[in-house]
């Protein structure tokens, strides 16, 4: 504990949105539901939460709270006669004439300043005993918690517990040291500026103590509806940032999809609530800060309005001053620290100790607090591509064609590709080998039109690829990456994914795809066509084997599978890309294991600068490259 955590808290205040340790991965997956669940909630009920709890903490710790106060109160004894030793100086001796008694009274207000830089040194002693304890609680919760989360449901990490257990717990440490400090402050200071009004006299209360009230009782009315704005607001920053990300992840899926415009739309209303959110605290933080001028610097006003009165009623010169010296060097600071700690750090303290304290299954922002475990699959599916008509005439399967294609990733980068020619044939199946690094993801990215070549054109029957965006981006053809795509829905849905909306599913169609990939296995298990498919209880092997019937049954007469395999034995390996070959239309696969060369009508070596195209018998015989492949390669190790 620093001494300037009271500095901290004050700067806390003044901005939620630069708060340390966003704990941004709590939500990643779920952002709607996020949003949704934070809007129904009311603030009062975080407090309803966390006040028993925060009550029986306290409680438990009455020794150190009274030895705080003891120190508070020493304290507060600069405050009383900072105040009341310059109105004693005023009247019994500058006014009076004696310079030597002011001088004196100013001396005894000096002196109260560092007896209470002594009392400040032993508040900090003891603030220590009652914040540690609540940093060690809660770090004991969340680890207990995590546990016994990870030990119910091995197959789902949650990793928020590290934003829980760092940034977050250090929030509410900080958090809370910081409101110790300025709520005692703030009562001390108030109770010594009172009681030195109603030494020098009474009559002052009469004009300092309503507004004051008045101004009090406006920030208080301020705090529940901020703490309401507070959560929204975190609630819409972690819902964006946690979309952000989730899109990020599926970069390559999205842009396969065609589902740029809906994630681009999703993103949109997402940012326009955290601008609401954002617009709505600032409007509590404007209330604040009129409760801050009504409760500070009214009863200056008032005092200089009611001058004349106070002079006639018999108060002095040197009370007046007092008066001031009260009200502006003492009162208006502490409660200029009080309402924005409380306002802003206080609301916040109340949001992430409601976070770290709630013990249900679901985290109480609405998200499922395992969710990010399932990254690699998420929850919903983004939207279908839209079915294109085929503008070629129905066939075998498109005819491929790259002419002098160069492709860099960045205009002073090394080109990946250079001067590429290749031709697949209307219903072909060509795989593509090369040493890992060389292009084989590159080539299926500008073939799929994910990628745009600097230089060259990729013609799909004659027409250029269009780039990423279009409708028909993914309706002639599918791309199939590593990292295969599988959402929480029905096993159905999950086939019937590249489909076109509106067309009836047939029933016999999708048992083929199935089959025919190897994916009866997972069927059975998973009780059929519509049982629940969980992404986060897959195998990577199973994912993959969804992605390829997905991908088998869709009416793409173009498939691009990139290493889509890569889990799968060999032998399942196989039998999926068996499918795809006699399947209608034309298949380019880059090969992760060199068997797929074997079985390929054609093969293209990527070799640095150098590109071959042929048989695996011509290859064997012209590529050195591929020579070495398949010698390095033992089917029995396959
Ligand atoms: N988005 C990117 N930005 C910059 N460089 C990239 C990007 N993607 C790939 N590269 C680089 O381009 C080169 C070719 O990458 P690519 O993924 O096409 O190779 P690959 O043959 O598919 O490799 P692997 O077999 O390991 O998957 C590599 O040097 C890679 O580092």
């Amino acid at each position: 504990m620093s001494a300037d955590t009271e500095t901290r808290a004050r700067d806390e205040a003044e901005g939620a949105r630069t708060a340390p340790g966003n704990p941004a991965g709590t939500r990643a997956d779920a952002p709607r539901g996020t949003r949704a669940a934070a809007h129904d909630r009311p603030g009062r009920g975080a407090w309803r939460r966390v006040a028993p709890q925060a009550r029986t903490f306290l409680r438990r710790r009455l020794r150190p709270l009274v030895r705080l106060g003891a120190w508070s109160l020493l304290e507060s004894g600069q405050t009383f006669l900072g105040g009341y030793g310059v109105a004693r100086a005023m009247d019994d001796g500058f006014l009076a004439g004696r310079t030597g008694v002011g001088l004196a009274w100013l001396a005894v207000g000096a002196l109260a300043v560092l007896a209470g830089g002594l009392a400040t040194r032993g508040v900090f002693r003891h603030l220590a005993d009652l914040v540690e304890p609540l940093r060690d609680g809660l770090v004991r919760r969340v680890v207990a918690r995590t546990l016994h989360a990870a030990v119910g449901a091995p197959a789902r990490v949650d990793t928020t517990a590290v934003s829980r257990l760092t940034s977050q717990t250090e929030i509410a440490r900080d958090g809370f040291a910081g409101l110790v400090l300025v709520t005692r402050s703030f009562v001390f200071t108030a109770l010594g500026a009172l009681v030195g009004l109603a030494a020098l006299a009474p009559l002052l209360l009469l004009v300092v103590l309503p507004p004051l009230a008045l101004g009090l009782a406006l920030f208080t009315w301020t705090l529940a509806p901020t703490a309401v704005r507070q959560r929204q607001f975190l609630d819409a920053d972690e819902a964006v940032s946690g979309r952000f990300g989730a899109a990020a992840a599926g970069l390559r899926d999205v842009t396969a999809c065609g589902a740029e415009e809906r994630i681009a739309r999703e993103a949109d209303v997402l940012i326009e609530d955290g601008r609401r959110a954002s617009t709505a605290l600032a409007r509590w933080a404007a209330a604040r800060n009129l409760a801050l001028g009504v409760a500070g610097q009214l009863p200056v006003v008032l005092l200089l309005v009611c001058t004349p009165w106070l002079l006639d009623a018999g108060v002095t010169a040197g009370e007046l001053l007092g008066a001031l010296t009260f009200l502006t060097q003492s009162l208006l600071p502490a409660l200029h620290t009080l309402i924005n700690a409380l306002g802003a750090a206080g609301t916040r303290l109340l949001v992430v100790l409601d976070r770290l304290t709630f013990t249900g299954d679901r985290h109480p922002s609405g998200g499922d607090r395992h969710a990010s475990g399932a990254s690699a699959a998420p929850a919903a599916p983004p939207a279908k591509p839209v079915p294109a008509p085929r503008t070629h005439s129905p066939g075998p399967g498109p005819h491929v064609a790259l002419r002098g294609v160069t492709f860099a990733y960045g205009p002073t980068a090394r080109p990946v590709l250079q001067d590429l020619d290749l031709d697949v044939e209307p219903g072909r199946f060509l795989a593509v080998v090369g040493p890992s690094g060389i292009g084989k993801s590159t080539l299926t990215g500008l073939v799929a039109g994910l990628l745009e070549p600097a230089r060259g054109t990729v013609r799909v029957d004659g027409v250029p690829v269009r780039p990423p965006g279009g409708p028909e981006a993914s309706a002639d053809r599918v791309l199939i990456p590593q990292q295969a795509y599988v959402f929480g829905g029905s096993l159905r849905d999950n086939l019937a994914y590249l489909c076109p909306d509106g067309s009836p599913l047939d029933g016999a169609a999708v048992r083929r795809s199935a089959e025919a990939v190897g994916l009866g296995a997972l069927v059975e298990r998973l009780g059929g066509y519509d049982g629940e498919v969980d992404p986060a209880a897959l195998s990577q092997g199973e994912r993959q084997l969804i992605a390829l019937a997905r991908a088998h049954l869709s009416p793409a007469p173009l498939v691009l599978l990139d290493e889509a395999t890569c889990h799968l034995d060999p032998v399942a390996e196989a039998r999926a890309e068996r499918a795809f070959a006699e399947r209608p239309g034309t298949v380019i696969v880059v090969a992760h294991r060199i068997s797929s060369a074997l079985r390929a009508d054609r093969v293209l070596v990527l070799d640095g600068d150098r590109a071959l195209c042929g048989t695996h018998d011509e290859l064997l015989a012209r590529s050195p490259l591929y020579a070495e492949l398949v010698g390095h390669w033992h089917p029995t190790r396959a």
